[in-house]
C-alpha cells in the first residue's frame, strides 16, 4: 500500500511530515491525559464559552478600532484558512496511507483504538473547533450583534461535543467527515477573509451550498456506515456516530432555513 504514495516527491514530503511524523505516528488519545480528553475539561470549555458569549453580548466590553478589528479578523481568517488546509491535506494522506480500504475509514473494526494519523487529524480538529471560538468574540468585537444567530452559537458550541465523542468512541467515518469540514472551511475562511477586507464576494451563496451538501455527503457516510454497522460484524464509535447524524441533522435544517431567508428573498426582491 506504501509503495504507490511514494511516487511524487512532494506527496513524499507532506507524508513524511503530515502522517510519518513521530508526534504523528505515535498519537494516541488517552482519556484522561491527553490535553483535552477529559469530561470536565469539555464541559467547561463549552459552558465557558456560552456563559462569556451570554455575558459579552449583554456587556460589550470591548472597544477596538473599526480598523485594527478588520486587519485582527483578516489574520484570523487566513490563520484558519491555513490550519484547514493543513488538517484537510493531513487527513487525507492518512486515509490514503493508513487505510487499507474506503469500507475500513467508513466503518472501522470494532475496539479500534484511537491512535495514530487518523486520529491525530481528529485531534487537530477538536481543538482547531475551540479556537474557531474566536469567530463569536470577533462579531461581538464588530458590534453587529445581530449577526450573532442561534445557528452561530448552536454550531460552535456543539461541534466541540461532537468532535470529542467522536475522538472518544474512535468514530468510523469520523476522518472524512473532518477532510469535507476542513475542504469547505477553506473556502468559508477565505469569503470571510474577503469580507473582512471591505470586499462583498458574489459567491456567498455557494458557500451554503456547498456547506449543505456537506452534511448531506455526511449522512450518506453515515448510512453507509450503520448499514455495514447492522449487517455486518459491527463498526467503532456507533454512539458517537448517533451523536454526529443527531448534529448534522439539526444542521441541515438551520442551513436550509438560513438558505431560504438569505437567498430566497433576494430573488423575490430582484
Ligand atoms: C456564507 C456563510 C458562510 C456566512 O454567512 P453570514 O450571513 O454569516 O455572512 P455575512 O455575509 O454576514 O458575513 C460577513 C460578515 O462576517 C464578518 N466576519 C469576518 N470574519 C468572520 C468570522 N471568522 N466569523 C464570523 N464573522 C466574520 C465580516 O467582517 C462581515 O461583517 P460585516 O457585515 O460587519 O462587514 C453562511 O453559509 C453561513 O455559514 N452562515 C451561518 C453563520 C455562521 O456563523 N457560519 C459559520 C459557522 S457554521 C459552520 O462552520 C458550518 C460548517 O461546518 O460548515
Amino acid at each position: 500500500m506504501n509503495d504507490t504514495v511514494h511516487v511524487n516527491p512532494l506527496f513524499s514530503s507532506l507524508q513524511q511530515l503530515l502522517v510519518e511524523h513521530p508526534s504523528v505516528l505515535h498519537f494516541s488519545w488517552t482519556q484522561g491525559q491527553t490535553l483535552g480528553s477529559s469530561p470536565l475539561f469539555l464541559t467547561f470549555t463549552v459552558a465557558s464559552y456560552l456563559s462569556l458569549t451570554l455575558f459579552l453580548f449583554h456587556n460589550p466590553i470591548f472597544s477596538v478600532a473599526p480598523s485594527l478589528l478588520r486587519r485582527i479578523t483578516a489574520f484570523h481568517n487566513f490563520i484558519l484558512i491555513i490550519i484547514s488546509l493543513i488538517m484537510a491535506v493531513g487527513g487525507t494522506l492518512s486515509i490514503f496511507t493508513q487505510a487499507p480500504s474506503l469500507h475500513y475509514i467508513i466503518c472501522f473494526p470494532t475496539n479500534t483504538p484511537p491512535k495514530g494519523p487518523l486520529f491525530f487529524w481528529s485531534y487537530m480538529f477538536y481543538l482547531s473547533k475551540i479556537y474557531e471560538y474566536a469567530d463569536t468574540l470577533l462579531i461581538i468585537m464588530s458590534k453587529s450583534i445581530k449577526r450573532l444567530s442561534f445557528l452561530h452559537v448552536y454550531h460552535h458550541a456543539t461541534v466541540v461535543i461532537m468532535c470529542y465523542v467522536g475522538l472518544h468512541t474512535a468514530q468510523s467515518s469520523f476522518p472524512l467527515v473532518l477532510v469535507t469540514n476542513c475542504l469547505v472551511h477553506v473556502f468559508m475562511y477565505w469569503y470571510y477573509l474577503l469580507c473582512s477586507l471591505g470586499l462583498r464576494p458574489k459567491w456567498k451563496r455557494l458557500v451554503t451550498d456547498c456547506q449543505i451538501l456537506q452534511f448531506m455527503a455526511s449522512f450518506v457516510m453515515m448510512a453507509w456506515m450503520f448499514y455495514s454497522h447492522f449487517t455486518g460484524s459491527g463498526c467503532s464509535g456507533i454512539w458517537g456516530s448517533c451523536f454526529s447524524a443527531a448534529f448534522i441533522s439539526t444542521l441541515l435544517v438551520l442551513f436550509v432555513d438560513f438558505h431560504s431567508k438569505s437567498y430566497s428573498a433576494k430573488i423575490k426582491g430582484n
